[in-house]
């Protein structure tokens, strides 16, 4: 049988068909009959959802379903033990305490309009929004359960919008790898590619913004490693939750939605000295979201652990693990980064499988690409000679490159965590080149309310790369994705290379 020819698998009810991808392939997959959605967000019958840049997904029914699969994963299977029937339980949990929170406030908000009714459905126990924190090891599904509760909340019919808040680095949510998020979420995120696993944000390219696009607000920690910087980190998820409250303060929908939280998996790893830093990041976590639900996924000792941790407070429940979330592995990860800053930078060269029609104005519309028609996805960045002096770079709390023998004799080097360190290109050992930048919003205006470790509490405005470094001359190449002028802006540098 030949692979580029659809193909039809039939469903069970309560079942999934799981696919890989290798590189350079992609996939096609219509709902030909029955019901069916990946990782809770619906799909249309008669449109073809495309799948590439190493995809893993499944594609799960509740009823029973039909599906016509064009192209070739290298791994493709149907499987009957899945978790959705826990899974969907707890989205039953939260959906019941997200009504509860808004009715709670919508009568202590305007106490003339409640029924008699409304008092007694508010009178009986705790009516507060689930703000929840999903922790569990490495690849054990954290962030596929986050999308999937935040799919079901926004499918309830109910217009919530509970937050994404993304606080694992190496992934970057629906920013780029380095920064950490929180993003409203009213509509469902589809799975297409990893490199948007959690959706995608609005481009700073003006020329493209699809109309699922999201709007993040993030802060810039720029690792991958949270033990890098833990104090850095645990002051950007500070920072995160407050925006959080700021926001909630006038909006009561929003904040009966409540919040879901992806952690990295250092966050379940208990090893000798690494123990301090990830439980003050659980902490940092829980005081900044005022975290009420912990979701461990299959991990015992973990679960135990915050049980006698937070237990008093805080429901810690213990979830199961879906047998098919794949082992991701380090060289994975480094080419989905790629991907990720690719994708920023010049959009998506979509190459769809070689059995499914190409698209033509009219059928394009029945191509979808993580839920939106098929259209032309690439962008086209500026690639730009800037004099040094245009833009003031910073690096958080690492020595820059004046080696410490340069230092005077007996004097050592002491450089905080938090210190914000200019950074100078003329130096040859900068570390500027191939370096994955990210572009600050601007300090107080009134210096007066300035502060030495302002730029740590500055938000994200967008991303560039240093292609080269002209030292004689004092100009860098910049790449960026709109011709916007970078004079005047902050930029802060972490450690992400740009791979062509
Ligand atoms: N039921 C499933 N069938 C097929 N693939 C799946 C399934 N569930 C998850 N995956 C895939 O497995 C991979 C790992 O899942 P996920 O990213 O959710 O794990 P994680 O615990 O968040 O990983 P990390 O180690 O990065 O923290 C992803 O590519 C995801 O799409």
């Amino acid at each position: 049988m030949s692979f580029d020819m659809p193909r039809e698998w039939v469903l069970n009810p309560e079942s999934e068909y799981r696919f890989e991808l290798d590189p350079g392939t992609s996939l096609a997959i219509k709902l030909i009959h029955g019901q069916a959605e990946i990782f809770g967000a619906e799909l249309l019958d008669g449109k073809n959802y495309i799948f590439y840049e190493e995809c893993k997904a499944a594609v799960y029914t509740w009823r029973g379903c039909t599906l016509e699969v064009t192209g070739q994963p290298s791994v493709e299977y149907i499987s009957e033990e899945t978790p959705m029937s826990a899974y969907s339980n707890l989205h039953i949990a939260f959906e019941a305490m997200r009504v509860k929170a808004l009715l709670h406030t919508r009568i202590t908000t305007y106490p003339d309009t409640a029924t008699a009714q409304d008092i007694a459905d508010d009178s009986d126990g705790p009516s507060d929004a689930p703000r929840i924190l999903i922790l569990g090891p490495e690849c054990s599904g954290k962030t596929t359960v986050t999308k999937l509760l935040l799919n079901y909340a926004t499918r309830a019919g109910q217009g919530w919008s509970p937050m994404l808040v993304n606080v694992d680095p190496s992934e970057g949510g629906p920013m780029l790898p380095g920064a950490i998020s929180v993003t409203p979420i009213s509509f469902p995120i589809y799975t297409s590619t990893p490199a948007h696993c959690l959706g995608s944000a609005e481009t700073t390219a003006p020329t493209h913004i699809p109309s699922n696009s999201l709007l993040p607000l993030g802060y810039w920690y720029g690792h991958a490693q949270t033990k890098r910087n833990p104090l850095l980190l645990d002051r950007l998820i500070r920072n995160l939750g407050e925006n959080i409250w700021d926001r909630w303060d006038t909006d009561t929908q929003g904040k009966a939605s409540g919040l879901i939280v992806d952690t990295p998996s250092s966050f379940a790893a208990s090893s000798g000295s690494s123990n301090d830093h990830r439980n003050s990041l659980i902490k940092a976590c829980v005081d900044a979201f005022r975290i009420n639900v912990i979701l461990v996924v299959g991990h015992e000792k973990l679960n135990v652990e915050m049980q006698r941790t937070y237990g008093n407070n805080i429901s810690v429940v213990k979830i199961p693990k879906s047998g098919g979330v794949v082992e991701l592995d380090a060289l994975y990860r480094s080419r989905i980064h790629k991907y990720q800053m690719h994708s920023y930078m010049y959009g998506e060269r979509i190459t769809l499988p070689k059995g499914l029609a190409q698209p033509t104005s009219t059928s394009a519309n029945s191509i979808l690409i993580a839920g939106e028609p098929y259209s032309d996805f690439t962008l086209s960045p500026s690639s730009t000679i800037v004099p040094f002096g245009d833009l003031s770079i910073w690096r958080i709390g690492e020595e820059t490159m004046a080696p410490t023998s340069a230092l005077p004799i007996g004097a050592t080097r002491v450089v905080s965590e938090m210190q914000p360190l200019l950074v100078d290109p003329s130096q040859s050992g900068s570390g500027l080149y191939n370096s994955l930048l990210a572009i600050i919003a601007p300090p107080n205006p009134d210096e007066s309310e300035r502060y030495d470790e302002e730029i740590l509490d500055l938000h994200i405005v967008g991303f560039i790369v240093i292609s080269s470094i002209d030292i004689p001359n004092k100009r860098m190449t910049v790449l960026a994705p709109s011709q916007a002028s970078l004079v005047g802006k902050t930029a802060i540098v972490g450690s992400f290379e740009w791979q062509e």
